[in-house]
C-alpha cells in the first residue's frame, strides 16, 4: 500500500470498500497495487493523460439529478447550464471513440457505435436474477452493461478491462451517475489474465465479446470458472459459425478487418467445450446475426464499422470472404462441488 500513487490509491480503496470481508480475494489484493500501476502507466499508454484530463475537468455537477441506470439509454438527468454543457460536450468528444452506449448525460446524446442496449435485452431475460450478486464483467467495455446490472440490483459489479481509453470513459459516466449506485458499480483496468486463478469469488461471471480474442478459448473457460463461487452462473457471450458439435473455425490474420481473432466455434461445439470444462446446465439461449443497425459508424465512433467490413455485394460474408459476425449467449453454472477436469 505504501507505494501506491494516489489515484491508484482511491481505486484499490473503492474495491476493497466492497471485497474486503472475503478472504478469498485476498491474493488478488495483494497483488492489485502493481497490477494498477501497469494498467494507468501514462509512459506505456500514449493518450493517457490526456483522457485523464479530460476526466478531471469535467464540472462539478448539481446533486440534484435523476439516474435511471434500468433505462435502454443510460441516462443521468441534470439541469447545465448552456456553458456546463458545452464543456462536457466537448471533454467528453476527447474521449472518443465512445464504442459501448448508449448514454444520455446532462442533456448529451452519446449516440454510440453499438447499440449495446440491444445485447442486454437479449441476455438479460434469461439471467438468474442480478438481486444482490457479487458480479465479474470480463472485458466490459466503458461500463455500459455493468450500470444496468447495477441497476438490476447487484450488490457489486466489476468490470475487469484493460483497455485504459474504456477506463476513462467508466470514469466520465461515473461523474455524472455519482453516487446514485452507492458505489455498486466499480473498473479496474486490468486482463483476465491478472484475476488470480480459482477465486470462486462471483455469483455471475460474464464474458461478452472476448471468447474469439483468446488464443486459448479452454483456458479462458478454465479461468471464468475459477473466478465463480460453487453454483455461479456463467454469461458467455461470442462469435459462432454454424454447424454441428465438431465445427469450429479459425480464420486468417483478420476476420471482419478485426486482428487477433482466434477460435469461432459452432454454438454446439462451444456447449460441447464448456461441458469438457467441468460446467453444467449449459444451454444456448440465443443466436443472430449482427444487424448493420447494431454496430454502426455515428458521430462519437467517426470510424469505419460493420457496413464496411461485409462484403458490399454479399452482406452475409465479411470482406475477407468469411460467414458474417453470428453471435450466441449461452449460460452455464459451475457445479456446487467443483469437477476436476483435465
Ligand atoms: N485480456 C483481456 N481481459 C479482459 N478484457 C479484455 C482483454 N483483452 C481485451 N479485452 C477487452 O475485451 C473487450 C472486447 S469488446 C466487448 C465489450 C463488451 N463486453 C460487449 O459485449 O459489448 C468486443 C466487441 O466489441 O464485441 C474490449 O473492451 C477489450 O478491451
Amino acid at each position: 500500500m505504501a507505494l501506491l500513487p494516489n489515484d491508484h490509491r482511491v481505486l484499490y480503496q473503492a474495491f476493497l470498500d466492497q471485497a474486503t470481508q472475503d478472504a478469498s480475494l485476498t491474493p488478488w489484493l495483494a497483488k492489485l497495487p502493481e497490477q494498477l500501476a501497469n494498467g494507468l502507466d501514462r509512459q506505456r499508454h500514449g493518450d493517457l493523460s490526456a483522457w485523464e484530463k479530460a476526466v478531471a475537468k469535467l464540472p462539478p455537477l448539481p446533486e440534484q439529478r435523476r439516474v435511471d441506470l434500468n433505462s435502454d439509454t443510460l441516462t443521468v438527468e441534470l439541469d447545465l447550464t448552456d456553458s456546463q454543457q458545452r464543456q462536457c460536450f466537448n471533454l467528453l468528444r476527447k474521449l472518443a471513440p465512445w464504442r459501448k452506449g448508449p448514454f444520455s448525460l446532462g442533456g448529451i446524446e452519446i449516440d454510440t457505435e453499438w447499440r449495446s442496449d440491444w445485447k442486454w435485452q437479449r441476455v438479460s431475460p434469461h439471467l438468474a436474477p442480478l438481486k444482490y450478486r457479487k458480479v465479474l464483467d470480463v472485458g466490459g467495455g466503458s461500463g455500459y452493461h455493468a450500470w444496468r446490472m447495477a441497476g438490476a440490483g447487484a450488490a457489486f459489479v466489476l468490470v475487469i478491462d484493460p483497455s485504459p481509453r474504456f477506463y476513462w470513459q467508466f470514469q466520465a459516466v461515473r461523474h455524472f451517475v455519482g453516487n446514485a449506485d452507492e458505489g455498486r458499480t466499480q473498473f479496474l483496468p486490468v486482463g483476465i489474465e491478472d484475476v488470480p486463478e480459482n477465486l470462486g469469488f462471483f455469483d455471475t461471471v460474464f464474458s461478452m465479446g472476448v471468447l474469439y480474442h483468446r488464443p486459448s478459448p479452454l483456458e479462458h473457460l478454465q479461468q471464468l470458472k475459477g473466478a465463480l463461487a460453487p453454483g455461479g452462473e456463467l454469461v458467455l457471450e461470442t462469435l459462432v459459425v454454424e454447424g454441428d458439435e465438431q465445427t469450429v473455425f479459425v480464420p486468417g490474420e483478420r476476420y471482419a478487418a478485426m486482428p487477433n481473432v482466434y477460435f469461432l466455434p459452432s454454438s454446439k461445439a462451444l456447449c460441447h467445450w464448456l461441458e469438457r470444462c467441468g460446467f453444467t446446465n449449459v444451454r444456448v439461449v440465443d443466436e443472430a446475426v449482427t444487424t448493420l443497425d447494431e454496430q454502426r459508424s455515428t458521430e462519437w465512433m467517426t470510424y469505419q464499422s460493420l457496413a464496411d467490413f461485409l462484403d458490399p455485394e454479399d452482406r452475409t460474408r465479411t470482406i475477407e470472404g468469411y460467414p458474417a459476425p453470428r453471435r450466441a449467449v449461452i449460460l452455464a453454472n459451475k457445479p456446487e462441488a467443483s469437477v476436476a477436469t483435465a
